[in-house]
């Protein structure tokens, strides 16, 4: 690399993705960052997307949050919740919707014929996936491979690529036709997922600025914009819960989504069982006067919470 050459690639931004290339995140990551203003770098796991970031190895990073058909990534909600204090630093800044067309692929087979309106996928023992696949092609799957043993692998694309590393043709993946073509594997089975209209959301991340985005209090207007905010509610007090979702109603904020993961806080040693974190989505933008007030008011009711961030709505944008 010449010194210009060495000054150019520092002056890029880098995008941390869920690899190895070809994943659906990575896909994601090319819609939004796609071009010669960014360096694309993959990492294996979700939570080496959130360190990259928080470790500022990465400027920004692109996550799956949720799936039209099997809903929320459990493991992107986990690492929000902060439970290890890791990633306080970070917000959400954007999101992109991804159509997810899984296939069944698998090392060229000239032996076994397979028409792919009516495959014949009987011999295939194994197959590799990302867990969140095995639940978008619930239908196809009890249909044509029964019988065939699932093992969880960091992503489709990395599923492909064991695949293509191996040797026995009994072992297949469930990844995308672009990981198909970049692994050099068949496709043996196209569109196997059980909705045909299938949609990752993904959000992007970044490390907070120390300023504040937006001004506070403001009549900022939020149309198009969405916010999550997580909070913790005092388990043992009747209506907590309920006293933290009228706040929403109060200012008049429509919540988009709302989803609770395990979670036990350090005040109780980090070990509770039994105790929850919740997730609330909803329309608007902080420095919009009515998600600051309501903000400030949930502080009031809940136990502990946190703005993850303000963005604007991907769908919004068409
Ligand atoms: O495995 C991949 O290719 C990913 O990018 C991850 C992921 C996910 O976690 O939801 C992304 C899109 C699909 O829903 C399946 C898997």
């Amino acid at each position: 690399m010449t010194k210009a050459n060495g000054a150019q690639e520092n002056a890029r931004q880098t995008i941390s993705f869920l690899g190895p290339v070809a994943s659906y995140t990575h896909a994601a990551a090319l819609q939004r960052f796609g071009h010669s203003d960014y360096v694309l770098r993959p990492v294996t796991t979700i939570e080496d997307i959130f360190a990259a970031v928080a470790n500022s190895t990465a400027d920004r990073g692109v996550v799956p949050f949720e799936n039209s058909t099997n809903g929320i990534v459990p493991a992107t909600l986990d690492l929000f919740a902060n439970a290890t204090g890791k990633y306080g630093e970070l917000e959400i800044v954007g999101e992109e919707y991804v159509a997810v067309n899984h296939c069944i692929v698998g090392l060229p087979l000239t032996s076994v014929p397979n028409d792919a309106a009516k495959p014949n996928l009987s011999y295939i023992t194994t197959l590799y996936s990302h867990p969140q696949a095995w639940g978008q092609c619930t239908k196809f799957l009890s249909a044509h491979l029964a019988k065939a043993e699932h093992v969880d692998t960091s992503s489709t694309s990395r599923a492909a690529e064991l695949v293509s590393v191996g040797t026995d043709p009994v072992v297949a993946a469930i990844s995308s036709a672009l990981a198909a073509k970049h692994y050099k594997l068949d496709i043996l089975a196209d569109s196997i997922q059980n909705t045909s209209n299938n949609t990752t959301r993904f959000l992007v991340i970044r490390r907070s600025p120390t300023s504040s985005p937006a001004k506070s209090g403001s009549d900022n207007d939020g149309t198009g914009w969405k916010t999550l905010i997580s909070f913790t509610v005092p388990h043992t007090t009747p209506g907590a819960l309920a006293d933290c979702l009228a706040v929403f109603k109060a200012h008049d904020l429509n919540l988009t989504g709302f989803h609770t993961r395990p979670f036990s806080s350090q005040a109780d040693g980090g070990e509770a069982a039994w105790r929850y974190i919740f997730f609330a989505e909803f329309g608007g933008r902080r420095g919009e006067s009515s998600v600051d007030d309501a903000c400030r008011e949930l502080l009031g009711v809940a136990e502990s919470g946190r703005w993850l961030g303000s963005w604007e709505n991907g769908t919004a944008k068409g």
